[in-house]
């Protein structure tokens, strides 16, 4: 079994996907923005159950068919491609700050904001949105390099606190590999001072074997 990784959309149909994808992107957006100016807000209690009201009836409008637990969106494209609902890079996650990411010769590096909704101490990053980001960095390094993986141990470093409202820089890459098993080191700090560590974080990722895989995704493509 060689799981390829994933092209983007086929010509016939690629408007159609596209025209989703936007769509999907801009009730994230919106969804995002609700989110902040929820955990924001310093509104009465009338207004709070007011806007819950109105949220509720919102959410009800999103009827018709929902997608099974296992099942990849048709909008998606795993591995390797956008995940339009990952609550680190997904455009349409109302959980993701949500994180650009742009290959290096080296791996890759991702471009984020944290927001006071993924505050921990006051003022600053929570340390499991930190373990997310570098997570996902390297996860994604791995699949760039062409051994995607699964993470079977994170090393985290706390070094510094994650300032919030600051744009940050993530930095993933593969550092070595041994049979199924990938070896991955991260970094994050502020963008406007790349050289200064704020948390980094060593990783091991192993690629499921093919029966383990189609146990796991069965979802996934295969190809002959
Ligand atoms: C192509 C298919 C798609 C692949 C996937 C793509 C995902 C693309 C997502 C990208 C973006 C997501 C980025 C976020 C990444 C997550 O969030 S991943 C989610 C969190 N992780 C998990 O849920 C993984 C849970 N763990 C598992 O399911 C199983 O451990 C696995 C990964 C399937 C591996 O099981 P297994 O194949 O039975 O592995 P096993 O034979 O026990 O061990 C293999 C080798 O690894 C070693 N090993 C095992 N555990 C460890 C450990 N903790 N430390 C060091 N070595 C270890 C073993 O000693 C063994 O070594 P050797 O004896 O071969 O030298």
């Amino acid at each position: 079994m060689h799981i390829p990784l994933a092209e983007p959309p086929a010509a016939a149909g690629a408007e159609h996907l596209e025209q989703q994808q936007a769509a999907i992107t801009r009730l994230g957006h919106e969804l995002r923005a609700l989110v902040e100016a929820t955990v924001r807000t310093a509104a009465s209690a009338d207004t709070l159950h007011r806007v819950a009201d109105g949220v509720r009836h919102v959410t009800g409008q999103l009827t018709g068919r929902r997608r099974a637990r296992t099942e990849i969106p048709e909008v998606d494209g795993f591995p390797g491609g956008p995940r339009m609902y990952s609550p680190v890079v997904g455009a349409g996650s109302p959980l993701a700050p949500p994180v650009r990411i742009t290959p290096t010769d080296d791996g890759l590096i991702g471009h984020c904001t944290l927001g006071i909704a993924h505050e921990g101490p006051p003022g600053y990053g929570h340390g499991g949105m930190s373990a997310m980001l570098l997570d996902e960095l390297m996860g994604q390094a791995c699949t760039a390099a062409g051994t995607p993986g699964l993470t079977v141990s994170l090393q985290m470093r706390y070094h510094q606190p994650i300032p919030l409202e600051t744009p940050l820089r993530i930095v993933g890459r593969v550092t070595g590999t041994d049979k199924r098993k990938i070896f991955a080191a991260g970094t994050i700090t502020t963008q406007a001072d790349p050289s200064t560590d704020l948390v980094t974080a060593d990783a091991v990722f192993i690629t499921p074997d093919p029966d383990r895989t189609r146990a796991l995704f069965p979802g996934l493509e295969e190809e002959a």
